[in-house]
């Protein structure tokens, strides 16, 4: 892929408060508890992956992130604003990727990224060059004449995460991005995250591929029955659970023999 050396614009580079920090966050659902009490920050210039087998909390977790889904205790805060009591503030540094993004059929690439930075209060003379650079970086400008409805899911893809990049954004929140792609397309949407992610902004994402998680993240966050069971590096996590791989490593945190949540610490805690 294409290097650029100012994949962030302005706004977006690094700021002193973490890109994302939860506190306390917990959510609820009639009797059931579908996160509990979780506690992360994740600072700029860091790619972190939040793993857990189903039903462990991950898309309740990315939802309040988000701010589509209001926290019953704690709060999310992106760059230091509570997505709760400063939601405004909040969603201007976030793009929320979800796993299956909605495009417009009949709109072309660059149409379709001024549509998106509208929303977001630019006007078309701010967006064409933007959305000019983010086609480039993305290897979609030799498409900008064709109507969305005939590409590939990759393609798709990739002209979300343009779409998501449009306002420059700080943290970008991904719903199990590389569903779906085949190797080439989910070698340029890993590359494209690792160069957003090496610019100074802050990626966290659910992944069900541990592959993904042990190659990309820089820290992994496991969640089982809506609880942070283990966190750290990929290292880390192999070492505290003295396994040989991150599969291994996950079992043993989230599979029938692993302790109860509640007694497990996070791996930096442990050394
Ligand atoms: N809207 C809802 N109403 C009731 N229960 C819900 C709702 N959303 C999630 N849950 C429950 O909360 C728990 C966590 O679900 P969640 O979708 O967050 O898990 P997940 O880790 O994303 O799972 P998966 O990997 O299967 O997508 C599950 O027990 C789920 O059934």
């Amino acid at each position: 892929m294409t290097s650029t050396p100012d994949v962030l614009p302005p706004q977006a580079r690094p700021h002193a408060a973490p890109a994302l920090e939860l506190v306390n966050l917990g959510k609820r659902f009639g009797g059931r508890e579908a996160v509990r009490r979780l506690n992360v920050r994740v600072e700029a210039g860091e790619l972190y992956a939040l793993l857990g087998p189903n039903g462990a909390g991950k898309t309740s977790t990315i939802r309040m992130i988000a701010g589509l889904s209001r926290p019953d205790t704690g709060e999310a805060r992106i760059g230091g604003h509570s997505m709760t009591t400063d939601a405004q503030a909040a969603k201007q540094h976030l793009a929320y990727l979800p796993d299956d993004p909605l495009l417009y059929d009949k709109l072309t690439p660059p149409e379709y990224l001024e549509f998106v930075a509208g929303l977001w209060g630019m006007n078309a003379a701010q967006a064409a060059p933007e959305a000019e650079r983010l086609l480039k970086w993305l290897q979609l400008w030799p498409h900008r004449y064709e109507r969305t409805e005939g590409f590939s899911r990759g393609m798709k893809q990739k002209l979300a995460l343009a779409g998501a990049l449009i306002h420059g954004p700080r943290l970008l929140l991904l719903d199990e991005p590389l569903t779906g792609l085949d190797a080439a397309a989910s070698r340029q949407v890993k590359d494209a995250l690792r160069e957003f992610v090496d610019a100074g902004g802050a990626v966290v994402l659910t992944t069900h591929i541990l592959e993904v998680a042990e190659r990309l993240a820089d820290r992994i966050g496991i969640i089982a029955g809506g609880e942070l069971v283990a966190e750290g590096t990929p290292a880390e996590l192999l070492a505290r659970t003295e396994t040989a791989t991150l599969e291994d490593a996950f079992l043993s945190l989230t599979g029938p023999t692993a302790p109860t949540p509640s007694t497990n610490l996070r791996a930096e805690e442990n050394e």
